[in-house]
């Protein structure tokens, strides 16, 4: 099953309750949050009080995609404040296993995050223990980036890790993606497709259509 995950980072903050029942309208079943800290990556977005705000006026799946140093101290604030899957990465904590195992203690999925740096053998010794895999196709810190292709062979390596065991692990892309090479990243083996500014600019639902009809 394919999903697409817009992210609420390229959308307008002003009116940001209209953005979201414009994808919801149009069918998307799941929604980006990024989370960034100024530490793990070079700029600060927003945190629990936007996706408190949310939450009640939403069914759709809530993908929190935290950048942030030591994720452990926040993990369960964001599951109580309404997130469906956090997402954390490997290189921000010294933990992985305690961080998996906060998350999971929430009740909550529990989602892995790795940078384009970072191979896909990382998330090998944790693979049975996620719900999700998320493979950066940017350096995380900003919208609207070009896509790295590289970083889509490690979406290859873990899609065929993650088939070759029996699991069901969902697997997402982040960065860069747009109509014109959506179909890369699923081809690649990804399963939920995060986009940002190809989905909040002009004509939202139409957008967000366009991505869902090739995503079937
Ligand atoms: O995690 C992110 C940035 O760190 C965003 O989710 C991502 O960049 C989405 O934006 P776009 O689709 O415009 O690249
Ligand atoms: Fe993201």
């Amino acid at each position: 099953m394919n999903y697409l995950s817009p992210s609420i980072l390229s959308a307008d903050f002003w009116k940001l309750g209209e953005d979201i029942k414009a994808v919801e309208g149009a069918g998307v079943p799941w929604l980006h949050v990024d989370v960034m800290d100024g530490l793990f990556v070079p700029s600060i977005s927003y945190g629990m009080p936007v996706l408190k705000a949310v939450r009640p006026h939403t069914d759709m799946f809530l993908d929190v995609h935290l950048m942030i140093e030591k994720p452990e101290r926040y993990v369960e604030e964001f599951a109580a404040f309404g997130a469906d899957l956090v997402n954390f990465h490997l290189e921000a904590t010294e933990d992985v296993k305690g961080c998996i195992d906060k998350i999971r203690a929430t009740g909550k999925k529990v989602g892995i995050t790795i940078k384009p740096a970072t191979p896909a053998e990382a998330v090998d010794p944790y693979l049975e223990l996620v719900d999700m895999v998320l493979v950066m196709t940017v350096e995380p810190g900003f919208g609207g980036q070009k896509l790295i292709p590289e970083c889509l062979d490690k979406v290859a390596v873990i899609r065929k890790m993650i088939t070759d065991r029996g699991l069901t692990t969902d697997l997402e892309v982040d960065g860069g993606i747009h109509l014109d090479n959506v179909a890369l990243a699923l081809d690649a083996g990804a399963n939920v497709i995060v986009a940002g500014s190809a989905v909040f600019k002009d004509d939202i639902a139409a957008n967000a259509k366009a991505f869902l009809a090739k995503m079937q």
